[in-house]
């Protein structure tokens, strides 16, 4: 793939359409199958790039996984069976496999090396250096140990009572997988709650976990047994045709099957509050997961504040609200999101950028946006600064575009979505 030119239709979306399986859960089945003694079958499983990276670790460390279409079989002999890597371990663009993999290598007697793509490789790792380092870890790498590649001979940890700095649930997630094997107690509070998949999945799995209020504890007696898993559809996927049928006239759509851990639907909120027609139908649920359909129909919208705890549960779709926010009566003001500066690229500087050069008015600020809407959007040239979210939301931005866009690179897409534009035909064509 590579440039795209991107027709402008303002046709509406109708139909029903099952996105892929959640990225942040298909990490984690692969990583605690993984770890587990048995067979573990994933089905629903996203083979999107990056949880494509958490396999062939694993599998570079000796666990047989199997791929069958969506299914993944994974054949675990505990963590005491994970062989040293003879290569290096490549996490490509993988936010989540750098930061959960740091977790669990600094505590193994294993040396292991990784890196990242060019993105990857600018991304914040002492995040979770520091407290692993309080842990014992040893870790050396590019600016002290902050930047992949690093090196990683792990060790014997101990348990550590820590308060997360930032919100983040991948820090969250290595300081328990590496509390699963760490002396003692590890304990993790979070002031702001964080997606809490590894928390959901580990008590699946049989680890000894605990949570009370806003602080987890790990202790390292346990024997992680296989547990099937069904990943649910990933709200962030789904993210993206929530916006186009909210803001495209006289559309109608149905996503089936998308999880909907309330750590995650900041944006059904954020819809809600901005008149979007959403209803939510055939809640289940399994694996200490919810999931069900979700239907949206197109209705005037009226802009928001977005703004402290709900954060973290919308982070990964905010770039997708500032377009819907742009088809809103009014100003839309998104604060406390400064962790999106650190993501696959900057976030905040990119949305604003590929809103602006449509002819929206958007302001980027420290922590987030400011939105003037109602405002008809042009036609252009836009980057997607190699980032899967931005480039999403720049196709579903020309599809109320009065001319054509013209889009650097679709590529990224694959990290997370792979078949974003079959589904995209599919829901255009009916
Ligand atoms: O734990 C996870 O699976 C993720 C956590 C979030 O990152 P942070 O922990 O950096 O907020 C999110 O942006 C990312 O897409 C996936
Ligand atoms: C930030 C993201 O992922 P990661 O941190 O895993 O690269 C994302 O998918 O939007």
């Amino acid at each position: 793939m590579g440039e795209m030119k991107l027709q402008a239709t303002q046709n509406p979306l109708k139909g029903e359409i099952e996105v892929p399986g959640d990225k942040s859960i298909s990490h984690r089945a692969v990583i605690f199958g993984s770890l587990a003694k048995g067979t573990t079958k994933v089905t629903h499983f996203l083979d999107g790039e990056d949880c494509m990276r958490t396999v062939n670790a694993f599998k570079k460390m000796g666990v047989s996984i199997e791929k069958q279409g969506l299914t993944l079989t994974i054949n675990g002999n505990g963590i005491e069976a994970l062989t040293e890597p003879i290569e290096p371990l490549y996490f490509g663009n993988s936010g989540t496999t750098a930061r959960l993999m740091l977790g669990l290598l600094s505590g193994l007697p294993l040396f292991t090396t990784i890196y990242g793509d060019p993105s990857l490789s600018k991304r914040p790792m002492d995040r979770v250096g520091i407290p692993l380092s309080i842990m014992g870890a040893s870790f050396d790498g590019r600016e002290g140990g902050s930047l992949l590649p690093l090196s990683i001979r792990g060790k014997t940890l101990n348990g550590i009572n820590y308060t997360l700095p930032v919100k983040s649930a991948q820090v969250k997630s290595a300081i328990l997988l590496a509390g699963l094997h760490a002396d003692g107690e590890t304990k993790v509070t979070e002031n702001t709650p964080t997606r809490n998949h590894t928390e959901n999945m580990l008590k699946a799995f049989g680890a000894d976990l605990t949570t009370d209020g806003h602080t987890i504890t790990v202790t390292n007696k346990n024997t992680l047994s296989a547990a099937d898993v069904y990943v649910p559809g990933d709200i962030s996927s789904a993210a993206f045709f929530l916006a186009a049928a909210a803001i495209i006239p006289g559309s109608k759509l149905t996503l089936k099957n998308v999880g909907l851990n309330e750590t995650r639907t900041g944006i059904i909120d954020v819809l809600r509050a901005m008149n979007a027609d959403i209803q939510i139908h055939n809640e289940q649920s399994g694996g200490g997961e919810l999931f069900g359909d979700i239907t949206i129909a197109h209705r005037k919208l009226r802009s928001t504040t977005i703004e402290g705890e709900i954060i973290p549960s919308l982070i990964d779709e905010i770039p997708i609200i500032a377009l819907i926010a742009t088809q809103a009566e009014g100003t839309t003001i998104i604060r406390d999101a400064e962790e999106l500066k650190v993501k696959e690229t900057d976030r905040i500087a990119a949305a604003a950028d590929l809103l602006s050069t449509l002819g929206a008015s958007v302001e980027p600020t420290d922590d987030g946006m400011i939105i003037h809407g109602k405002t008809d959007l042009t036609g252009g040239k836009v980057a997607s600064y190699n980032d899967h979210r931005i480039a999403m939301s720049a196709v579903i931005a020309s599809l109320i575009a009065k001319d054509e866009v013209l889009l650097d690179d679709v590529s990224s897409i694959a990290i997370s979505y792979p078949g974003f534009f079959d589904d995209l035909a599919e829901i255009k064509s009916k």
